[in-house]
């Protein structure tokens, strides 16, 4: 049994003290009764244990931005996969552009924090996306398919994997791939994750990059977009909340 669609997850990044992170996963408590869909959030780490205890009893999950693919270590400034699931979290971002790009991550460190994450227990969130200049170079598609078959070892569990689609250039900018062209996207990215993965035929696929309550329901509607990876909006709660309900979460 896969996770209920609409899967709509709220990555936080490097927002958030303590006061306002709780008041954000309470408001979402107070509108999430009975979610229909998947729910979830990755906040900063230094507040995961309070957001996932505020999110206790309700069916909204929490999960780390990041994990490192040791078990435990000299290893100044991380966190592992058990430290997150200590900590209350049950899911962990992988792979995040902001991860690559920024901090240098490659798809062979991605691979083992995949592996890491999963022998924890934690549903593993993939994230990939080509750059700007791939794009335009006509490279899209043979940098997705690198990242799928170089991050995803075949021992991976498909039943603990999500992949999210983030074009580089749609990150923050307010741009975002046309909707046919998202939705081609998507269809291979459903053919690569299931000629590498046989059991991959229901991982959910979202797709991330400037997703707002006023586009998200034409991209949850395309064949293959089961739901939504957002960064900005969803640090308001009724914004996330509408961009859910567009994905005909209840
Ligand atoms: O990086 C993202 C989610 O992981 C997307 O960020 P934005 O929704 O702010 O473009």
């Amino acid at each position: 049994m896969g996770l209920a669609r609409p899967v709509v997850f709220g990555n936080w990044k490097m927002h958030g003290l303590r006061a306002d992170s709780l008041a954000l996963a309470g408001s979402l408590v107070e509108r999430a009764v009975r979610p229909t869909g998947t729910l979830g959030v990755f906040p900063p780490a230094t507040v995961l244990r309070d957001v996932a205890r505020r999110l206790e009893g309700s069916r909204i999950l929490a999960g780390a931005q990041d994990c490192h693919p040791e078990a435990s270590g000299a290893f100044t400034g991380s966190i592992s996969a058990s430290m997150v699931k200590d900590a209350g979290g049950t899911a962990v971002l992988v792979g995040h552009s902001e991860r690559r790009h920024g901090l240098g991550e490659d798809d062979a460190v991605i691979r083992r924090k995949v592996l890491a994450a999963q022998g924890e227990g934690l549903l593993v969130v993939l994230c990939v996306g080509e750059t700007e200049a791939e794009w335009q170079a006509g490279e899209r598609e043979a940098r997705l398919r690198r990242q799928i078959h170089e991050g995803l070892a075949e021992t991976v569990d498909a039943a603990l994997l999500v992949l999210a689609y983030e074009p580089v250039w749609a990150i923050g900018t307010g741009r975002t791939p046309s909707l046919e062209d998202i939705a081609g996207t998507h269809a291979f990215l459903r053919r690569e994750l299931v000629g590498r993965l046989p059991a991959a035929q229901d991982v959910p696929l979202l797709y991330g990059g400037s997703v707002k309550p006023g586009n998200a329901a034409d991209i949850m509607a395309l064949p293959d977009v089961d739901g939504a990876l957002v960064g900005g909006a969803s640090l308001d709660a009724a914004g996330f909340w509408s961009i859910y309900q567009a994905g005909g979460g209840a």
